[in-house]
């Protein structure tokens, strides 16, 4: 897929979206809000608006046992799995295969009164990073998720108003070595989850109303997310 036109910018936006993801909520620049707490997830935002609309960067971090980082990734990256725990998108389309691992989508999310409805055009590329330190470093699964624009398929041309997102969702996974060498169970996994996303929505919404369906979704979609993930593993062997 190195041949392909969009590879470039593939590469650059998911680079730089890993660094962004690794950067603590405490050492990045401006302020992050926590908006948002339940049990191990933690919501951040950051209030930006531009020409007015609400722009607010996301970071949550969450951590989940029983999964690895390769598992969590391959749940939100493959197309089979989305409508089963996306509960706002409508209906999802695999435009092109761009490679095995990277995949061009578009999506039409559901209306969210009383704003009028949504779509997204975005490739999506999931990638392992082996760690660069050392070869005990972290082992960390990507899923980077960024709009493009296509002049064969225009934005706001039918009944949708196209929105913008990057989004990277970063798994770290840790193994508690089981005692004398026993085998690597579900129980000795652990999962550490950095999702950012920055959603543009298109078109002007009130920034109260944006805001509001932004505190409200987001907690939902990843618990959602997680737990899909957790109930779909529990039974199979591990993916690491
Ligand atoms: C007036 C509202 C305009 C924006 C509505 C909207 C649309 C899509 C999205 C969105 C699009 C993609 C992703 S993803 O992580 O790439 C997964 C692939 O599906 C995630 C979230 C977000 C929102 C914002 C509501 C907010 C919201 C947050 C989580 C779920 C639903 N709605």
């Amino acid at each position: 897929h190195h041949g392909h036109h969009m590879w470039p910018e593939i590469e650059r936006v998911t680079m730089e979206q890993i660094h962004y993801a690794r950067l603590s909520v405490e050492d990045s620049v401006g302020v992050w809000q926590l908006f948002a707490e339940e049990g191990e997830m933690k919501m951040y935002r950051r209030e930006e608006e531009v020409n007015g609309m609400v722009i607010d960067p996301l970071k949550a971090c969450h951590v989940v046992k029983g999964v690895t980082g390769h598992e969590v990734c391959e749940y939100f990256f493959n197309p089979q799995y989305r409508l089963e725990w996306e509960a706002t998108v409508e209906t999802t389309t695999v435009l092109e295969k761009i490679a095995d691992d990277t995949l061009l989508f578009l999506q039409v999310h559901k209306r969210i009164w009383p704003a009028s409805q949504r779509d997204a055009l975005f490739w999506s590329h999931m990638r392992h990073v082996p760690d660069d330190k050392d070869q005990d470093g972290p082992d960390i699964w990507v899923v980077c998720n960024n709009s493009v624009d296509i002049p064969d398929l225009p934005a706001n041309t039918g009944k949708c108003v196209r929105l913008y997102l990057t989004v990277c969702l970063m798994c770290q996974t840790f193994v508690d070595p089981p005692k004398d060498g026993a085998k690597v169970t579900r129980n000795d996994l652990t999962c550490k989850i950095t999702y950012c996303s920055v959603v543009n929505p298109g078109g002007w919404a009130p920034p109260a109303v944006l805001r509001a369906v932004y505190k409200r979704e987001y907690p939902k979609f990843l618990k959602r997310f997680t737990n899909y993930v957790i109930d779909q593993c529990q039974d199979k062997p591990i993916l690491f």
